[in-house]
């Protein structure tokens, strides 16, 4: 049987809307009261596997989930040996250096050298920063990341930036994308290789699907 790992959150509605396009319905995570972390498929098909976003693709490199659904924002952070076979097309957002809208940091380069940068996405945040040859201080936060600004704990932050709305509600601006974000469907290599369970078919299916139902 299939395993497909899906995120809580912000991805999972439009993930089950998704799959339920192609006849799996796991739509039971959507009930408040449900705490069941794993349910199948009432065609017996498959089953799916609540996580948080972070580690679907630790199930889905380890092989206890042959498919999983994450942001690419999760894929550039933790570079997890998985096959990324489809964008699909929701959950756009993008990575984002902020800083304080009253601050004079109006490019990343203005930033000074050992300034402080928090973040819940240290390896972009390092990545982007050597990749500018500026040293900077990278300061891991596990959320509310614009706070570091605000306090004064850093002159900026790497995040996700949807619509805006809390970047500006919090007198903050940004000076630079890092990169785009999308959900994006991805695969257990071996198992996509060996076919275990048609997943090439279903794979087919949701790539024709997503084009279509979102
Ligand atoms: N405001 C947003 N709008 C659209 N997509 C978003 C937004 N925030 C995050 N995302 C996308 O949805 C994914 C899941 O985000 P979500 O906020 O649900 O979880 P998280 O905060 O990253 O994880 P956790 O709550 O487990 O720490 C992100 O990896 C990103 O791809
Ligand atoms: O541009 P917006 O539409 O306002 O969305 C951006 C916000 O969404 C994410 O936060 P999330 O809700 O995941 O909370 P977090 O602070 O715990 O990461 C992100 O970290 C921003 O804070």
């Amino acid at each position: 049987m299939l395993t497909v790992a899906l995120p809580k959150g912000e991805l999972l509605k439009n993930s089950i809307r998704l799959l339920q396009s192609v006849g799996l319905d796991f739509s039971g995570f959507l009930d408040s009261g449900n705490r069941q972390l794993q349910i199948p498929d009432a065609s017996g098909q498959a089953k799916a596997i609540l996580v948080r976003a972070q580690d679907v693709p630790v199930y889905v490199e380890y092989g206890q989930a042959q498919l999983g659904i994450v942001g690419y924002d999760v894929l550039q952070e933790k570079k997890p040996q998985v096959a990324q076979l489809v964008d699909l097309q929701f959950g756009y957002c993008r990575m984002s250096l902020a800083v304080k809208a009253s601050s004079s940091y109006k490019t990343p380069l203005d930033l000074p050298a050992h300034g402080r940068v928090a973040s819940k996405y240290v390896n972009c945040a390092r990545d982007y920063f050597q990749g500018l040859d500026l040293p900077v201080e990278i300061v891991p936060l596990y959320g509310s990341v614009e706070l570091g600004p605000i306090t004064g704990m850093s002159e900026a932050i790497v995040d996700i930036v949807s619509t805006g709305k809390t970047l500006r509600e919090n007198g903050l601006v940004e000076i630079a994308t890092l990169y785009q974000s999308t959900a994006r469907l991805i695969v257990h290599p071996l198992s996509y290789r060996l076919n275990m369970g048609n997943i090439n078919q279903l794979v087919e299916q949701l790539r024709v699907e997503q084009l279509t139902v979102m």
